[in-house]
């Protein structure tokens, strides 16, 4: 049995975060593990409120989970706080897990900022390093190249410019573009586009954290980096089509929408 661990803040209302990450694995048959960064109280409307853990309970959380079950892949989301990206740091540098993919959650779809200030230096500097995959959003991707990203030229600029400091793969999720949702997949000077169109369905929340999640399945039951992004991108497209309608704001994805016998 293949193990994913992910490292992320929470969802109460089970969209986004470590239940959304949970769910993923479950689905893609892996055995999941979590590491809580931060309680969010959160629903489909927005985030209420933030509580971090602190720096000491991540690193026995960590312990806990590496002592006993080693995991095949790592997912990271949601870490806030620039001293829980040091532990985080430090402790993928001791235990040297396999496949890290980071997520480097900023904002969440409600529009909420998930990321202090002071963390994103420590962020780019420190941990983007340790992946072999990041997933940034369009605002994310702005943020780390430092322009606007307004066509997929610029997202095929933005990936370059990125590239200048992080040598793994970059994935930019097109989901916030109006007309297509067109992943650039980039690596090496290499651009592979993953092409869908646009899905008239406003229930995304958590797409970011299922997506990562589902890249951090695959490469633990040993797909290669290409197949793993394309596996995951038809994951996310078949639970937004599945068109699962929950809560009063942006709803959550259903997971169950490629085991359920839909007669
Ligand atoms: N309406 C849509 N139709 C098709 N694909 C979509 C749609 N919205 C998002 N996606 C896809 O979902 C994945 C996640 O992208 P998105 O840009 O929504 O991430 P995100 O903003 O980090 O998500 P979140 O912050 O909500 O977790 C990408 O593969 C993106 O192309
Ligand atoms: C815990 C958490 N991680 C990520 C996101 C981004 O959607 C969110 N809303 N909440």
């Amino acid at each position: 049995m293949q193990k994913v661990l992910t490292i992320a803040g929470t969802d109460p209302s089970g969209g986004a975060g470590a239940q959304a990450d949970l769910k993923t694995f479950m689905a893609h048959k892996v055995y999941g593990m979590s590491v809580i960064t931060a309680l969010v109280a959160q629903n489909t409307c927005g985030v209420r409120d933030i509580m971090n853990v602190t720096p000491a309970f991540l690193k026995e959380q960590f312990d806990c989970v590496f002592e006993d079950i080693f995991p095949d892949a790592v997912k990271i989301g949601m870490v806030s706080q620039p001293e829980l990206i040091e532990v985080i740091v430090e402790k993928l540098k001791q235990y040297q897990p396999k496949n890290i993919v980071v997520d480097p959650v900023m904002v969440s779809t409600s529009g909420d900022r998930l990321l202090a200030q002071k963390a994103l230096t420590m962020l780019q500097k420190e941990l983007l390093p340790l992946a072999q995959i990041i997933t940034p959003n369009i605002p994310e991707a702005e943020v780390l190249c430092e322009f606007s990203i307004e066509s997929k030229d610029d997202m095929v600029k933005a990936a370059q410019k990125i590239a200048t400091n992080y040598h793994g793969y970059i994935l930019i999720k097109g989901g916030h573009f109006e007309d297509c949702a067109d992943d650039l997949l980039y690596h090496d000077g290499e651009e592979i586009w993953l092409p869908c169109v646009k899905i008239q369905n406003p229930n995304t929340h958590g797409t970011g954290c299922t997506l990562s999640s589902a890249i951090a399945s695959n490469l633990a039951l040993g797909y290669d980096m290409v197949s793993s992004v394309k596996n995951a991108k038809a994951y996310i497209t078949g639970a937004l089509k599945d068109g699962m309608d929950l809560g009063k704001g942006s709803g959550p994805l259903n997971h169950c929408w490629n085991l359920m016998n839909k007669a």
